[in-house]
């Protein structure tokens, strides 16, 4: 999977760990990762004054480097502390810097910049109500705000907020993103987030999706090698028709609905048939759920096939135990009250929650929302990279699942083919503006897939 890497702050010291015994001290990282912050800094806010917030940690050691780094190219910093480092790389880094450093408390003038520097990933307990109220007040006198790794105040693994957490213009990440950065709360307040390599290993596991590799046309290909996907209608017509239209758009050679009634409104192409054969080997994948409402029987149905499937909506609901889907080869598509209908209540934070449910069921799990996650049984996940808050619409979702099918019938395989459904539901819904509809997010669905 293409993507910038996430890892969560246990994966993260193991990371740093093994650069260490691989021969590069922690010195030296935090060299880097103070440099690349400086950097950022300066090409995102130019030479203006500079306040850098500098907390007792390794995250405050990387902002007395970036201070000593802008202060060597001529921008004007100030830099204010809670309290002394307490990390011998932060003790280094602190030394290293000859200007001044100031107590931070209200008689503190604020600056033009503010640099949260605070607190990182050791971050686990609420801050200091004092250095909040500073790290407001600060925030809010500043024309721009960038946070160091991360905004202080944000628990790293779970995206949930110790307290309120001023929004930052921009997150400068070191190594990897950490799962706060694309995680609700936590999400919005980190503004865009910039990842610089400091020279660690971070592996693939977890990844902010980033834009599909779909395969090529096959020149002497036909509908059915192109991918064909059969949907199955239950009692709402129009949120399989927006799903079979979502699956057209999105590239899948055939689409054919199997409907007792004829579903007005359709473009000529989707067929209609009101037979369903499962045992069709030329299926690419099975859509059923969207729109199926009370009829379980369809859901049923859709399990004596062995094709692929994407499981979405009603037929989340009425799977009963997720075990069913043992053997499925399904993706399933819940939102978060879906997720705790079959799942129940999960322990952990949502990503933790979305691998379980994916180890417990065999199946590729989308657990949607404005900070959508892909999960794998095996233990891969995908962050989806922010998507419009407009989406929050009727009938979105059944387009997600739609694009989803088609991936699936196009070839890829389940976990590859959730991501990049994910990754061009969001682009279509940035194409589409903020009043569209989700008939019109399946009409944008073209013009994502020529973003790649
Ligand atoms: N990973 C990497 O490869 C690299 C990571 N790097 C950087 O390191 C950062 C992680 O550093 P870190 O582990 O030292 O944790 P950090 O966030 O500075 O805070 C811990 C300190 O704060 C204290 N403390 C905690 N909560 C508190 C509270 N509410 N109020 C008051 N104090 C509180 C806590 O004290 P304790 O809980 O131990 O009493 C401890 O002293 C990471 O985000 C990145 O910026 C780079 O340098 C390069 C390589
Ligand atoms: N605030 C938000 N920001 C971004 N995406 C959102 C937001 N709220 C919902 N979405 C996305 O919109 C879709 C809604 O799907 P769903 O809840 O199934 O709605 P429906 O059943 O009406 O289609 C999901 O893909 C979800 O990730
Ligand atoms: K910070």
């Amino acid at each position: 999977m293409s993507g910038r890497p996430i890892l969560a702050t246990q994966a993260m010291r193991a990371a740093e760990q093994a650069a260490i015994d691989g021969g590069t001290p922690i010195e030296t990282l935090m060299e880097r990762a103070g440099a690349a912050l400086a950097e950022a800094i300066i090409r995102y806010a130019g030479p203006q004054p500079t306040l850098l917030l500098c907390g007792p940690g390794n995250n405050g050691g990387d902002g007395y480097v970036a201070a000593r780094h802008l202060a060597g190219r001529g921008v004007p910093v100030r830099v204010a502390a809670i309290a002394e480092p307490t990390t011998d790389a932060a003790k280094a880094a602190r030394a290293a810097y000859e200007g001044a450093v100031e107590p931070l408390g209200d008689s503190m003038a604020p600056a033009k910049v503010m640099v949260d520097c605070l607190f990182g990933t050791g971050l686990k307990r609420p801050l200091d109500g004092d250095v909040h109220a500073q790290l407001v007040r600060l925030g809010e006198a500043a024309g721009l705000r960038i946070a160091c790794d991360l905004p202080s105040g944000v628990d790293s693994d779970s995206g949930a907020l110790f307290g309120p957490v001023p929004n930052f213009d921009m997150t400068v990440a070191f190594g990897a993103l950490k799962p706060a950065h694309r995680l609700m709360p936590a999400m919005p307040a980190c503004g865009r987030v910039v990842l610089a390599d400091i020279g660690i290993d971070t592996g693939t596991d977890w990844v902010e999706i980033g834009p599909p590799q779909l395969p090529g046309l096959d020149p002497a290909g036909h509908k059915y090698t192109r991918g064909l996907v059969h949907c199955l209608a239950g009692k709402m017509p129009g949120a399989i028709a927006l799903a079979a239209m979502a699956a057209a758009r999105s590239g899948a050679g055939y689409v054919r609905i199997s409907t007792s009634r004829p579903i007005d409104g359709l473009p000529a192409a989707i067929a209609q048939i009101d037979t369903a054969d499962m045992s069709d080997e030329r299926i690419g994948c099975i859509l059923v759920g969207s729109g199926m409402g009370d009829i379980p029987q369809v859901l049923t149905l859709a399990l004596t096939s062995k094709a692929p499937k994407v499981i979405d909506a009603d037929g989340i609901g009425a799977l009963g135990e997720p075990e069913r889907l043992k053997g499925q080869n399904a993706i399933i598509t819940p939102h978060a009250g879906e997720f705790e209908t079959l799942f129940g209540t999960l322990p952990g934070n949502k990503v933790e929650q979305a691998l379980e449910a994916s180890r417990r069921s065999g199946a590729v799990v989308i657990y949607k929302g404005p900070d959508t996650l892909v999960a794998s049984p095996d233990g891969r996940a995908g962050f989806a990279p922010p998507a419009p808050a407009w989406l929050a619409s009727a009938g979105t979702g059944d387009v997600l699942a739609g694009i989803a099918a088609a991936m699936v019938a196009r070839g890829l395989p389940a976990f590859e083919a959730a991501c990049a459904s994910v990754w061009l539901h969001g682009r279509a819904g940035e194409l589409a503006g903020p009043h569209m509809v989700a008939d019109d997010l399946a009409a944008a669905i073209p013009s994502a897939l020529d973003l790649l």
